[in-house]
């Protein structure tokens, strides 16, 4: 695969940066790969396993000479590290940023990028529940959706370069609105986290339940909810507080419809709770028969661009 830009620099060394690290270099598609992370240990945890080709002190540092730069920084911590390396920003560069949230991010890194720097602000629909520099690995991205939400004056060549770096790590991107991205993931990844965080809060709070029940016991659902709820408390704090209409509209709609199946288990209503379910396990049969079911990545089956 041919080399996309000359010169990345990454921003934040968790593990969405240091999973583009690993993929750009396992398919050639950065002469350079320049980091940095706020956290010393970070830095030196990255410098240890080898995961860029210089590891800067500053993110101001860093961005020298980049011609693509990726925010790859909790939500909350995007302005600041906009505003640190704005007036470093080689002109021509492009800016990208991989946040959950979409329309907070642009309000805040937006103003921050001066005239002739190319913003794409994007989203790659891919986690673990791991975080720092040493969870990344090249195969996260493969056959994965990564949105990307350009504004209506972004540069069409610079879009392209973008896209083709992305598809290159194996996944596939569709562009839409920022508010748009935003109501979507609140139904299809912020909502489900809070609940999975509540579930696991829950349980923890039963004290006729034992800690040692829970683990032992837990069934595949329930594990499932324990694996969500271990993600990074500081992103999911910031995508609540920066998503926070769209969620607070999503649990609205969720705790009418809880209420509604609360009632029919309580009235012995069993039409409306066979109806919901039947309802519900249509919607996931469409989702593999669309062949959409990304819940099972493909890790290390294929080659990142094919
Ligand atoms: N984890 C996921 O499942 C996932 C998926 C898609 C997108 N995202 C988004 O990607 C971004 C990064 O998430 P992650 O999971 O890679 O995070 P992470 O917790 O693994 O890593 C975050 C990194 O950012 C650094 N950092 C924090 N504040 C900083 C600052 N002010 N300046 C410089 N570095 C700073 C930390 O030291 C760390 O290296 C977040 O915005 C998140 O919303 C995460
Ligand atoms: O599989 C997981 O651990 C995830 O939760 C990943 C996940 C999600 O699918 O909701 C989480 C947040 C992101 O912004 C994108 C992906």
């Amino acid at each position: 695969m041919a080399q996309v830009y000359d010169r990345v620099a990454l921003i934040g060394l968790g593990l969405i940066a240091s999973s583009m690290a690993h993929a750009m270099r396992e398919a050639g598609l950065a002469g350079h790969i320049a980091g940095h992370a706020k956290s010393a240990e970070s830095r030196a945890i990255a410098e240890e396993i080898g995961l860029c080709d210089s590891i800067h002190a500053t993110a101001a540092e860093a961005v020298q000479g980049a011609d693509l730069v990726v925010l790859a920084v909790p939500v909350g911590a995007m302005a600041a590290v906009a505003a640190e390396i704005g007036p470093h920003l080689r002109p021509g560069a492009t800016v990208t940023d991989v946040g959950s949230v979409k329309q907070a991010v642009i309000e805040a890194v937006g103003p921050e990028i001066p005239e002739g720097v190319h913003f794409i602000p994007g989203h790659p629909l891919a986690g673990t529940e791991h975080s720092g520099p040493r969870s990344g690995f090249a195969a996260l991205f493969r056959n994965r959706w990564w949105l990307l939400t350009p504004l209506p004056d972004a540069d069409a060549d610079a879009t392209a370069r973008l896209r083709g770096l992305i598809e290159a790590m194996g996944a596939h991107v569709e562009e839409m609105d920022a508010p748009h991205h935003d109501l979507v993931l609140a139904v299809t990844s912020h909502a489900p986290h809070l609940i999975a965080y509540t579930m696991v809060g829950v349980a923890d709070d039963l004290g006729r339940v034992t800690d040692s029940e829970v683990i032992r016991y837990s069934a595949a659902g329930f594990r499932d909810f324990t694996r969500i709820a271990a993600s990074d408390p500081t992103m999911w704090r910031d995508v609540f507080l920066t998503n926070k209409d769209a969620t607070l509209e999503i649990l609205g709609r969720f705790t009418e419809e809880l209420f509604a199946l609360q009632r029919a288990i309580r009235t012995g209503d069993g039409q409306h709770l066979f109806d919901y379910f039947t309802r519900t396990r249509a919607i996931r049969r469409g989702i593999i028969e669309a062949g959409q079911d990304t819940a099972a990545p493909d890790f290390g089956r294929s080659k990142a661009g094919g």
